[in-house]
């Protein structure tokens, strides 16, 4: 008989075993894209809390955006991980900045800088300049990038002319402006983002009292997304570290994304020159996608510094699911992705991506509404379907003609899902049904206290009555994901867990998103639109070292299919007359 510890292992493959098993001392995961790096991090947290190994409060799990670390903590809870925390850079590092402040420093924290540009644009204002939205917001990115790369101003004069100078000021004024914004969060009491980080790295490293008490709290470190560590978030860990070495990175070289904010794929690639006794292990089976995307990525990134060579795991054709088998690396994705409502898949083979080629940018945008709207007609759920961009700005047109289509959309980055005001209420009303005693089912008491809301069974008409609708449709969704003989005060429990975690239900609707903000994720269908030069790779990529970045953005939105990639571009007339982009060329594709 398998110990409750050991069945966390089932369902994993030899690598990601060998990645779970080992619990203590250094490690480093390099993992491609959509080869189980999440499944193998969550597991072995798991394994070490089930095995005795980790207390689960001394174990942190840091990851890069709030979202990706409400993901991990809901999959290490359904693993019974509960007590470990995972968190971003930043929020670890304010709540413990916040902690300690008051007894090293005296008084409260100061307080977080709303947003740089504003605060910029008083202080360009101040010295008697005038800059456009734009440079303001280069401006503030090239702030970040000095406090990121650990630069004094000093040190970031020295190097000034290998920086980009926003348009409309000298080197010189580029540099009086930083000493002026300093000046500006002083006279203000206030500190940015960045100087979260800052201020506690060097709180750490010069108050030995504090760096015991926060080593003592945590002793095992896992961070994902290694790739796009910055030189400040590097210093950091190491200061948590101090002489210990229980730390375990993940990362994909080829998915660095964040480099023009300061992010470095060599601190993972060199993992073992900072840690000599360090283990490595590589993720190079695919199991998210079919084989022509597998075949078509590897070819991007063919001999690129870092890149692995991905291998296909699906099945031709995969089996029917069935319900409620353990899943091993043998499981095709098709049993694991059997969800209610879904058809099972086509027994025709996998489809090889595609690209498409248009005028204007308006026949792009109805060309993937068109194939979306036939997707969702032939079994496809909204859910499972993708439009992915280079820039937010791209984002409008496609909504615009898939709401015509009458097809629900979910733009990704605009408000989060637990802070929608439809969605408070709601989960208001469902804790208030949590308070009486019941003998309804579950289903019912949910589904009264969302009438109450202004849900209804049947879909309304208007994009933002449906949206209100496919919100609240979603919380009951999570009805089904309980275990059996749950009831309101469980389920209550549950919202507010996922509330405080920012861990999202799925939407029945079509996501669309940046490429940026697309990390992480997959669907079963994903449209890659804008694939022009001059637009991806974007028009101020003109460097080898831009154009790699880009390159490596292209990837991360490639690898996010799983069935079916159709990537499309725009001549944009004769006033543009753009060329398809390089990447689609590079891919094989034309
Ligand atoms: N051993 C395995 N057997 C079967 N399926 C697996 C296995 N490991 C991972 N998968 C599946 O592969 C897909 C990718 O896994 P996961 O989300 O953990 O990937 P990832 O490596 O974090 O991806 P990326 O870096 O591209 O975002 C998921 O659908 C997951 O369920």
């Amino acid at each position: 008989m398998a110990t409750e510890a050991e069945l966390v292992l089932a369902g994993l493959d030899p690598e990601q075993r060998l990645i779970a098993e080992h619990l203590r001392g250094p490690i480093s995961v390099l993992a491609g894209a959509g080869t189980g790096k999440t499944r193998a991090i969550t597991h072995r947290i798991a394994y070490g809390v089930r095995t005795g190994v980790y207390a689960p409060e001394r174990v942190l799990a840091v990851t890069f955006t709030r979202k990706a670390a409400g993901e991990l903590q809901g999959r290490l809870r359904a693993l019974g991980a509960d007590g470990v925390r995972a968190q971003t850079f930043h929020g670890a590092a304010l709540s413990q900045l916040g902690h300690f402040w008051p007894d090293v420093i005296g008084g409260s924290a100061p307080q977080i800088l709303p947003g740089k540009v504003a605060a910029l644009s008083q202080t360009v204002e101040a010295a008697g300049m005038r800059l456009g939205g734009e440079a303001l917001r280069d401006l503030a990115a090239e702030i970040e990038w000095r406090k990121t790369s650990m630069l004094s101003i000093d040190d970031y004069a020295a190097r000034i002319d290998q920086r980009p100078i926003p348009t409309g000021l000298t080197p010189q004024q580029l540099i009086d402006l930083h000493t002026r914004y300093a000046g500006l969060l002083e006279e203000r009491r206030q500190i940015d983002f960045e100087d979260v980080l800052v201020l506690l790295t060097g709180m750490l490293e010069s108050e030995p009292r504090v760096a015991l008490q926060v080593r003592e709290r945590y002793r095992f470190f896992t961070v994902d997304e290694y790739q796009d560590v910055s030189p400040l978030q590097h210093a950091l860990l190491k200061v948590w570290l101090g002489d210990r070495d229980d730390v375990c990175v993940v990362g994909d070289a080829s998915q660095t994304i964040y480099s023009f904010a300061g992010a470095s794929s060599s601190y993972l690639l060199r993992f073992g020159v900072e840690h000599p006794n360090a283990r490595q292990v590589r993720l190079e089976r695919n199991y998210r996608s079919v084989e022509p995307i597998v075949r078509m990525a590897n070819r991007l990134m063919r001999d690129r510094p870092g890149a692995l060579t991905l291998t296909a795991m699906r099945a031709t054709q995969d089996p029917a699911p069935e319900v409620g088998a353990p899943l091993t690396s043998a499981t095709p994705l098709a049993k694991r992705q059997a969800r209610p409502g879904a058809k099972p898949p086509t027994q025709t083979g996998p489809a090889a991506p595609t690209f498409e080629w248009f005028a204007s940018e308006g026949d792009e945008a109805q060309a993937v509404a068109g194939s979306i709207a036939a997707a969702i007609q032939t079994g496809t759920p909204a859910s499972e379907i993708a439009v992915l961009y280079r820039t937010n700005a791209q984002s409008a047109r496609f909504e615009d003609a898939l709401r015509k289509r009458g097809v629900g959309v979910r733009v990704h980055g605009a408000q989060r899902f637990f802070e929608r005001a439809d969605v408070r209420q709601a989960v208001m009303l469902i804790r208030g049904e949590a308070k009486v005693a019941h003998d309804r089912p579950l289903f019912q008491i949910v589904s009264d206290a969302l009438r109450a809301g202004g849900w209804s069974t049947r879909p309304p008409e208007g994009a933002a009555e449906r949206d209100k609708w496919e919100a609240l449709s979603s919380l009951l969704s999570l009805v089904d994901e309980m275990p059996p003989g749950a009831g309101i005060r469980e389920f209550s429990e549950e919202l507010l867990a996922r509330q405080r975690t920012q861990h999202e239900p799925t939407v029945d609707a079509v996501t669309l998103s940046a490429v940026h903000a697309a990390k992480g994720l997959e669907w079963s269908l994903v449209h890659v639109a804008g694939l022009s030069e001059g637009q991806f790779p974007i028009v101020h990529a003109v460097d080898e070292a831009s154009i790699d970045e880009e390159r490596r953005l292209a990837y991360v939105a490639f690898t996010r299919a799983r069935d079916m990639l159709r990537l499309s571009g725009v001549a944009g007339g004769t006033r543009a007359n753009r060329q398809p982009s390089r990447f689609v060329g590079e891919s094989g594709l034309i």
